[in-house]
């Protein structure tokens, strides 16, 4: 016989949360028995096996701490996630030694592909600069996926010795080179029509790649977090990234 999986949302009346809630509803295996949002108890989580997080940077931590103290799976999809704030994460989860919690900036595959392909370009490439576009709803910027990608491209370029990336500015007072991610120079594109897309473009002598996703809809996202939802469970700890129940790293 198989199992059901009973899954509640928090941020249930946001957009993912909402596309999330119908996802849920969608998959056989899956059942929704819980919808919170801003201003409710989350008392016993609806009796949940596994949570799914998309709410706003500022309520996540705490949102996960109360289901990691329940010993409730969270799959996260909220994004802002500090070295600090996962720190804290990591600190409770060592109480609750069995649960499992999984951040992921971006759950399309897409975009999950498109970091991974940018990892492996990075030490090719003298020069490097992400350009993320969103819809102008979103309240926070660079987006997870933008700082995460530029994590990593710092990272691989670090590991390849190279240096900061090139750039002769020195007058910018409107701020129009954008901002800096472990050394990446990332721009942030708020635009009405727009739901998730990200360029990362690497430049070398005479050439240029670049590497593209878009999200045209948010049901990009759903096989990720549905994904995520299954696998949680057998992963406990703090996975950041869900390449890492890919068979990607
Ligand atoms: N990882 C991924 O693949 C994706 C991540 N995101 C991220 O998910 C988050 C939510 O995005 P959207 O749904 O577009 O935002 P939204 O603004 O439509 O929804 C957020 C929801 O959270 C609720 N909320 C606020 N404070 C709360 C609290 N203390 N407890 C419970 N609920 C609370 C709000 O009332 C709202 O309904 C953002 O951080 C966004 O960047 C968005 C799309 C994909
Ligand atoms: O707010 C959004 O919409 C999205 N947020 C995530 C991010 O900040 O990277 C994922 C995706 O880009 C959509």
């Amino acid at each position: 016989m198989s199992t059901v999986l009973k899954v509640a949302v928090i941020g249930a009346a946001g957009r993912m949360g909402a596309t999330v809630c119908q996802a849920v509803t969608d998959a056989a295996d899956l059942e929704l028995v819980g919808r919170f949002d801003m201003g409710d108890a989350l008392g016993d989580l609806g009796g949940a096996d596994v949570v799914v997080e998309f709410s706003v940077p500022s309520a996540s931590l705490a949102n996960v701490q109360h289901c990691i103290a329940q010993g409730v799976d969270v799959v996260v999809g909220t994004t802002g996630w500090t070295p600090d704030k996962l720190e804290l994460l990591r600190e409770s989860l060592a109480a609750q030694p069995d649960t499992g919690v999984l951040i992921a900036p971006n759950f399309a595959i897409g975009a999950i592909l498109m970091m991974s392909f940018a990892q492996q370009a990075a030490r090719f490439y003298e020069s490097v600069e992400v350009i993320e576009l969103h819809h102008p709803n979103k309240v926070d910027a660079p987006s997870g996926t933008a700082a995460r990608t530029a994590d990593l491209i710092g990272a691989a370029r670090e590991e390849a010795g190279l240096g900061p990336v090139p750039d002769a500015t020195t007058q910018d007072p409107g701020g129009a080179r954008g901002g800096r991610e472990h050394g990446i120079p990332v721009h942030s594109v708020r635009l009405r029509g727009l739901v998730a897309h990200q360029e990362v473009l690497f430049g070398g002598t005479g050439e240029m790649l670049t590497i593209r996703h878009d999200s045209f809809d948010r049901s990009s996202f759903m096989p990720g977090v549905v994904a995520g939802v299954r696998a949680v469970g057998q992963h406990p700890g703090l996975t950041v990234g869900l390449e890492h129940y890919l068979g990607l790293t």
